[in-house]
């Protein structure tokens, strides 16, 4: 999916809102759990019911590898489930790759010919030859980490140089000659605020992917004050606070109310940039 069309859908549908499914089976109601491939009925539900409210959906790949071929069975049949009954929404893979190119081509050909999933998230520590193989494929998307939403994130990412330059500033630069705003985005967390306000200095037109609001606690409109633009420029992910919000066997429509209550609260963010 290019940004055309990507951007043709928030509008459509007044969403950017990206559902993660990230299925946990102890987290999950008894009646999920008695199922032959319980990941794969949960996620169905949970998609059958949010899709109406998001236009993305980010499978976070720890989940599902975790179970062996079981959990990739899973995976496999959730990608596949999406792109044959909902094929205008965004997939992105939240697999976090990244090595040595030949390496990397790899992971590139899993994902984008093997899964043929829209993005996948690949974290740009090794540099340029770690993430150009996976911006050879015309219509998919590199998703960089740049500033994540965990307390680590201060770790490395928020560190200066002698230029007072931080870490994540550097991989926006830098990562500008490699990928463009048409085939690259950045993770930036809902947790980081007013952070945003720098981020869209040094990136100013490209999509950010907002993990972070929900069970992390960010702020939904402090995200959208700092770093909503024109044609929005924003995907915000909320897993563990959508899939999990139900406990009994109505767990999908409790999961449905929760997307819409989010979907409401970007219409109104969408409305702000006309
Ligand atoms: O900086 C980051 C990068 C990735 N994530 C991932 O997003 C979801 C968030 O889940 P919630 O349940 O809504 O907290 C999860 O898959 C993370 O691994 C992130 O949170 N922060």
């Amino acid at each position: 999916m290019n940004r055309k069309q990507l951007v043709e859908q928030i509008f459509q549908k007044k969403t950017f809102l990206c559902v993660g499914l990230d299925p946990d089976i102890r987290k999950m109601p008894e009646c999920v759990q008695q199922e032959e491939d319980p990941i794969f009925f949960f996620n169905k539900q949970i998609i059958d019911a949010t899709a109406p409210y998001c236009v993305a959906y980010k499978p976070n790949l720890a989940f599902y590898e975790c179970l062996g071929v079981k959990g990739m069975t899973s995976f496999e049949r959730t990608v596949e489930y999406l792109q044959k009954f909902y094929p205008d929404h965004f997939i992105i893979a939240d697999a976090k790759r990244g090595d040595i190119g030949n390496t990397s081509a790899m992971y590139a050909r899993t994902f984008f010919e093997e899964y043929n999933v829209d993005a996948l998230t690949v974290a740009p520590y090794m540099g340029e030859d770690s993430v150009t193989p996976f911006l050879e494929y015309k219509g998919k998307w590199v998703v960089l980490l740049a500033l994540t939403s965990n307390k680590g994130s201060h770790d490395f990412q928020l560190t200066e140089d002698k230029e007072g330059e931080r870490l994540f500033e550097k991989v926006l630069k830098k990562s500008q000659q490699w990928g463009n705003e048409d085939n690259m985005m950045y993770v930036v967390g809902a947790t980081q605020g007013q952070m945003f306000q720098d981020i869209r200095k040094v990136a100013p037109n490209h999509f950010l992917l907002v993990p972070g609001v929900g069970a992390q606690g960010g702020s939904l409109q402090d995200v959208c004050k700092y770093g909503i633009i024109k044609d929005c420029g924003l995907l915000v992910n909320s897993s563990r606070g959508i899939i999990y919000a139900g406990h009994d066997e109505n767990f999908a429509q409790a999961s449905a109310e929760k997307a819409k209550d989010l979907q409401q609260q970007m219409e109104v963010e969408l409305s702000k940039i006309g």
